[in-house]
C-alpha cells in the first residue's frame, strides 16, 4: 500500500492506495479518528452499490460502526440540488449529528455531491472519500466539492477537506470502458501540468492502462494523486498556482454544460479542452509538440480529440463567461509553456479563444 499526505496544517491528511484496502476500513477509519459513537451516512450510486455497497456496510458494521446507506441514480444529473436536499434529509433520518461522518463511496459525482452535503449539513461534517474510478485519482484529493446549475459546473460548492482518502484499486477492475478513457483524462492533465517525463510514461503505456494492468495503473494513480496533492499543499483555495489543476476546464466545462450534463464525460470534454488549450499554447509561443504531444497521448487513451461540430460556438463562449477564472473584466487561461509547463495567462482575447473553440470543429479525428 502507498501513503501520500494533504499538507494542510491541522486539515492534512492522508491518501492510501492499493488492493483491497475496502476490507480494511474500520481500522482505517478508526485510527483516523472516525466516531464509533456518531452514526455515519454511506453514499454511493447505483452502478456502485451493485458491486462494493454491501461489502462496505459489513466491514463498518462489523467493526462496530452504525451506519446508514443512500443510493443516488449514477451520473452527472445527480450533481443536483434536488440531490443535496435529498441526501440531507436521509441524514436528518439516520440521526447524523455533527460528530458524524459522511462516506463518498463511488466516482466524481458521488464524491463532490457527498461531499457538499458533508461541508453543508450542520455548518459542516467530517467525511471520508472512498474513491472507484481512475478520474476520482482527481476528484477525491483537494477539498473541491460541488453540485451544478444548468447554467454552470461546479456553480454551487465549497472547499471542504476529506478526513482520509481510501483508494482501492482493485475496485477499477469493474469500470466500464468508456470511464477507464475518461479517467486518463485527468491523469495526462496532472503529467501537462507538472511533469514532462510523466507524460512520456503515459504515451508509452497508454495501452497498459486502457487495459488495467494493474502496475501501470498504481503507477499513474499515484503520480497523478502526488501532483494533485503537492499542488492543493500549497494553494488550497485556488488564491494562484492551484488554477493550474484547471487545465482545459475553461472550454471543457463550457461544453459539458451546453452539451447537457451527462451527455460527455467529464474527462472527455477536458481532453477536447486541453487540445484547445495546447493550440493556444502554440499560438502564443509554445514549441509546436506542446500540440502533437498533448494530441498524440490524447488520442492514445481513446479520447476525443475534436469538437462534434453540432455544438454552437456562442452557446459555448456563453456558458464559459460563467467559469470561476473569469473576472474583473478579463479571462485567466492556463496556458501550456511545454509539455509539463503551464503558465496562468490573465490577458487572453477572448476572440482568440472564439478562434480555438471553432478550430477544435475542424480536428481530425485521432485514428
Ligand atoms: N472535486 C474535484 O476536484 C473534481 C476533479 C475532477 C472531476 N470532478 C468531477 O467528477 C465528476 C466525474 O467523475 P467520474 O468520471 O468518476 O464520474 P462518475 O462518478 O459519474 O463515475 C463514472 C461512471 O462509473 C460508474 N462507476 C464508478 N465506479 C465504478 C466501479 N468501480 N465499477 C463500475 N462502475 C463504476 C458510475 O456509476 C458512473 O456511471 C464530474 O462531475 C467532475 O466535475 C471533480
Ligand atoms: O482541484 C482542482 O482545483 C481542479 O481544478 C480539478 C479539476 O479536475 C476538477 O474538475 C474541478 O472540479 C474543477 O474545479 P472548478 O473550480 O473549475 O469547478
Ligand atoms: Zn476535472
Amino acid at each position: 500500500m502507498r501513503e501520500l499526505m494533504v499538507n494542510l496544517g491541522e486539515r492534512s491528511y492522508p491518501i492510501y492506495i492499493g488492493e483491497g484496502i475496502l476490507n480494511d476500513i474500520a481500522s482505517l477509519f478508526d485510527k483516523h479518528g472516525i466516531s464509533r459513537k456518531s452514526p455515519l451516512l454511506v453514499v454511493t450510486d447505483d452502478h456502485v452499490a451493485q458491486h462494493y455497497l454491501n461489502g462496505v456496510m459489513s466491514s463498518l458494521q462489523n467493526g462496530g460502526y452504525t451506519a446508514a446507506s443512500a443510493v443516488v441514480p449514477s451520473g452527472e444529473s445527480s450533481k443536483s440540488l434536488a440531490m443535496l436536499e435529498s441526501l440531507t434529509a436521509k441524514a436528518l433520518e439516520a440521526g447524523l449529528d455533527r460528530k458524524s461522518a459522511i462516506v463518498a463511496l463511488g466516482g466524481g459525482v458521488v464524491g463532490d455531491l457527498a461531499g457538499f452535503v458533508a461541508a453543508s449539513y450542520m455548518r459542516g461534517i467530517r467525511f471520508v472519500q472512498i474513491p472507484t474510478t481512475i478520474l476520482a485519482h482527481d476528484s477525491s484529493v483537494g477539498g473541491k466539492v460541488a453540485v451544478n446549475h444548468p447554467l454552470a459546473k461546479n456553480i454551487i460548492g465549497a472547499f471542504h477537506q476529506p478526513e482520509l482518502v481510501l483508494y482501492d484499486l482493485s475496485t477499477l477492475q469493474s469500470l466500464p470502458a468508456r470511464d477507464v478513457r475518461s479517467g486518463l483524462a485527468e491523469v495526462v492533465k496532472h503529467g501537462l501540468i507538472w511533469d514532462a517525463e510523466f507524460v512520456t510514461w503515459c504515451d508509452n503505456n497508454a495501452e497498459k492502462l486502457l487495459a488495467l494492468d494493474a502496475e501501470a495503473l498504481g503507477y499513474a494513480l499515484y503520480k497523478g494523486c502526488s501532483v494533485k496533492a503537492a499542488v492543493v499543499s500549497q494553494d488550497e483555495r485556488e488564491n494562484g498556482l492551484r488554477a493550474i489543476l484547471n487545465l482545459g476546464h475553461t472550454i471543457g466545462h463550457a461544453l459539458e454544460a451546453v452539451a447537457g450534463y451527462g451527455e460527455f464525460q467529464h474527462g472527455e470534454a477536458i481532453a477536447i479542452g486541453m487540445i484547445g488549450s495546447a493550440k493556444l499554447g502554440v499560438r502564443l509561443g509554445a514549441p509546436e509538440d506542446v500540440y502533437t504531444v498533448t494530441r498524440r497521448v490524447l488520442g492514445k487513451c481513446g479520447l476525443p480529440v475534436r469538437l462534434p461540430e453540432q455544438y454552437d460556438t456562442d452557446a459555448i463562449m456563453k456558458a464559459m463567461m460563467h467559469d470561476k477564472k473569469f473576472g474583473e473584466g478579463t479571462v485567466t487561461f492556463i496556458v501550456p509553456t511545454a509539455i509539463g509547463k503551464v503558465e496562468i495567462n490573465k490577458q487572453i482575447d477572448v476572440t482568440m479563444i472564439r478562434d480555438i473553440v471553432n478550430e477544435l470543429k475542424q480536428e481530425a479525428d485521432w485514428a
